[in-house]
């Protein structure tokens, strides 16, 4: 544990938006010095973690007053889900006419945050502090856009506003649950899933995100955001078809279907030509109208995007540069000397000033706004009056009511339709697990590689395996052939097994931490869903192969033996589906497909195949226990030789082994027990599938470090 040295304050207040911060701290383009907060205590990084955020305090609360719209929208009556705006259409005209679709805004505060993360420089940690004690406050029905040059921290500034960076409060880790209730997250490039449809992309949503069933309100309101943002006509597309804008705008629908009042986005507009970024912040924007509290990071916005955006959050070196209203930026810099050239860009301007292009101003932009406590420069139309406090005493306020508050809140936004639930999660358990396994399994069936070429492949070997040893096993001349043969089955469904699960994780790891994040589903019911989603597949692969190897290399036409032939490859599979479930959960695709396969050569070292373990150094004997697949091999032997087998035929002069018993203690098989086998495998395979899930929780938590 290292103790960082900053003390901050961050709170993440709802309050009436005409309620106003501390006017009296700075004046334009004056230094002030920062008001000092007294710290409960100093927070500390987790152990291991390279990262941790100073917070001394922090509160989510929420009020209900009337949420600030334009001037235009004022007479609107309230409507609890009403359109975004005309189909696809993105002029600001729709949005300005639209009611409100958020009956308690979220203002956003927070003050003196810092940030420190812990590189490794030549085997030494050393702290690096990426934000320094920014403060600023977020509106409700306000665009507001975080800016600055490249490394400046807007996505860490993002990050932890949105409670997807981990952090610590007074040590412990903050609890963003009531806030997360309140909140979106849509990262850049948002991950989606190719292979389903842009409806039933939206009704998995539907259920999980509004804890309602196949509801026709959920139906119509699946319509209704799709409608908004001109997705209606991609209603049946595959969503791996979608232009770069279009699964955008599916992202937001996909978060919007929860009506939640605070959504972040990280770099909406990355990777979109100039009238798809239009489009998009005009979507953006007509959010924001709604009552909602809209933030989002960008890079280098055009004039005309720049005009569209309402609040500006400037950030240089992790400090704030500048927070206030977009028209007021250039005041702001001329107070300061700085003039921006006729015709030139602000937001391009303002970045040239920050990158030093007119000299080093950096300091005196940060002391100038108080590294964002100062509010000066907020607009006058739609912010509030700079009057109220905005001191501690708020805080506390906010506190207390917090938790009222937001039960009424969740009621308010449901519109009526699906009941939302204080939860965690909208959805049950049970509603998560049913939806999740039917979305794997349909993706599972539409990938042609991993679901088509996987049967084929059992298909392909099954018939290359059968003629290679036609006819072997009832034959006492080539016991030690059948010996190898069932060996190659276990080693087989082994390897195949494995390398379809070394994929899973690693590949959705992005969705799955967008997902889990924005609340669809509880870890354990994706894991679950995941796990059980497999079984049929791999369970059909293991019978296809089975059948065809058994038949062809004339092993016992007995229901039993073969029965147990197929449970015992089928638990081998499943240990091995355990086994690259935990190396997926555990590393990226690149490694797990290097690692997992060494990973279980050593259980083949050890399986009796090679080396009896009546043989083996008695040292290494216990080594031997550890071995899944000796139990594999062990039951397998046992349900073909084994319970009194009549003897073999022999096509040789002699043959040794015709009675089956004495081949088994030649391998020291003979007081083995099938159903002991049975049991250790399905045993083994259990513990390493509860492992990968707490290695998939560990992971998810670095993953959003
Ligand atoms: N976990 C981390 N470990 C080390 N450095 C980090 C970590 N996270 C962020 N940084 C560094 O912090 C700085 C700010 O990162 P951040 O991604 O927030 O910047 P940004 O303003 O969003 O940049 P860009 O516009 O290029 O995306 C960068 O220099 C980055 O390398």
């Amino acid at each position: 544990m290292e103790s960082l040295r900053d003390v901050v304050v961050m709170s993440a207040l709802a309050r009436s938006p005409s309620s106003g911060t501390d006017s009296g701290r700075c004046s334009p383009s004056t230094a002030t010095t920062a008001t000092a907060t007294t710290p409960p205590s100093v927070s500390s990084s987790s152990g291991g973690a390279s990262s941790g955020v100073d917070t001394a305090s922090l509160s989510a609360a929420l009020t209900a007053p009337a949420p600030p719209l334009d001037p235009l929208d004022g007479d609107l009556p309230m409507a609890p889900w009403p359109p975004l705006g005309s189909p696809g259409g993105d002029s600001e005209v729709d949005g300005w006419n639209m009611k409100p679709a958020i009956e308690v805004p979220v203002n956003l505060a927070f003050q003196k945050i810092s940030y420190t993360v812990h590189t490794r420089v030549r085997l030494r940690r050393e702290p690096r502090r990426i934000l320094q004690g920014v403060s600023g406050e977020f509106r409700a029905g306000q665009l507001t856009a975080i800016m600055g040059p490249s490394g400046a921290g807007k996505s860490t500034l993002l990050d932890v506003l949105s409670g997807y960076t981990r952090l610590l409060v007074n040590g412990s880790p903050r609890d963003s649950r009531a806030f997360r209730r309140q909140s979106v997250y849509i990262q850049q490039d948002a991950p989606l899933h190719p292979q389903l449809t842009v409806a039933e992309a939206m009704s998995v949503a539907a259920v999980l995100k509004l804890g309602c069933g196949k509801a026709a309100e959920s139906r119509a309101r699946i319509a209704e955001v799709l409608q908004s943002l001109g997705l209606h006509e991609h209603f049946d597309t595959m969503t791996g078809r979608l232009s770069g804008g279009q699964l955008k705008r599916l992202a937001i629908a996909l978060e919007l279907l929860s009506n939640p009042p605070v959504m972040f986005f990280d770099e909406p507009t990355s990777g979109l030509d100039s009238s798809t970024t239009k489009q998009c912040v005009g979507v953006l924007r007509r959010l924001a109208r709604q009552g909602r509290t809209v933030v989002c990071t960008i890079h280098t916005p055009s004039a005309t995007v720049f005009e569209m955006l309402d609040q500006l959050y400037l950030l240089v070196d992790g400090r704030c540069a500048y927070s206030g209203h977009t028209a007021n930026l250039l005041p702001y810099m001329a107070g300061l000397g700085l003039r921006c050239p006729p015709y030139h860009n602000p937001a391009d301007f303002a970045l040239e000033v920050t990158g030093g292009e007119y000299g080093d101003y950096n300091d005196d932009l940060v002391r100038a706004i108080d590294n964002g406590r100062c509010d000066l420069w907020v607009s006058t139309s739609t912010a509030a009056p700079a009057s109220a406090a905005h001191g501690g005493d708020d805080v506390s306020l906010s506190r207390q009511s917090s938790v009222s508050t937001s039960a009424a809140s969740a009621a308010a936004s449901d519109g009526g339709h699906c009941r939302q639930s204080p939860r965690v999660y909208p959805a049950s358990f049970w509603m998560q697990l049913y939806v999740l396994i039917k979305r794997t399994f349909r993706k599972g069936l539409r990938d042609r590689m991993l679901c088509h070429s996987r049967l084929y492949i059992h298909l392909v070997a099954g018939l290359l395996i059968g003629v290679l040893f036609l006819n072997i096993g009832s034959d006492a001349a080539h016991v030690f052939h059948n010996f190898s043969l069932l060996f190659f089955c276990l080693m087989f469904l082994m390897f195949t097994a494995l390398s379809a699960m070394i994929l899973a994780f690693p590949l959705e790891m992005p969705i799955i931490a967008r997902e889990h994040f924005n609340r669809w589903y509880s870890l354990k019911s994706y894991f679950l869903a995941v796990t059980i989603s497999d079984v049929p597949l791999q369970g059909a692969c293991t019978c296809v192969y089975a059948c065809i190897v058994y038949y062809m290399t004339a092993q016992p036409m007995e229901v039993a033996r073969f029965i147990q032939f197929l449970l015992i490859n089928a638990l081998v599979s499943y240990v091995a589906q355990s086994v690259g479930l935990l190396v997926g959960a555990a590393m990226k695709v690149e490694h797990g497909v290097i690692f997992g396969p060494l990973a279980i050569l050593p259980f083949t070292v050890f399986s009796g195949y090679f080396v009896h373990q009546r043989d083996a150094p008695s040292s290494m004997r216990w080594l031997f226990h550890a071995s899944y697949l000796k139990y594999g091999l062990s039951g397998s032997m046992l349900a073909v030789y084994g319970y009194g087998r009549e003897p073999l035929g022999c096509s040789d002069d002699y043959c040794h082994f015709t009675r089956p018993e004495k081949f088994l203690h030649e391998l020291d098989l003979d007081k083995g027990n099938y159903w002991m086998d049975a049991g250790v495998l399905f045993a083994i395979g259990s513990v390493i599938r509860l492992a990968a899930y707490f290695v998939l929780r560990l992971r998810l938590r670095r993953f959003r470090q």
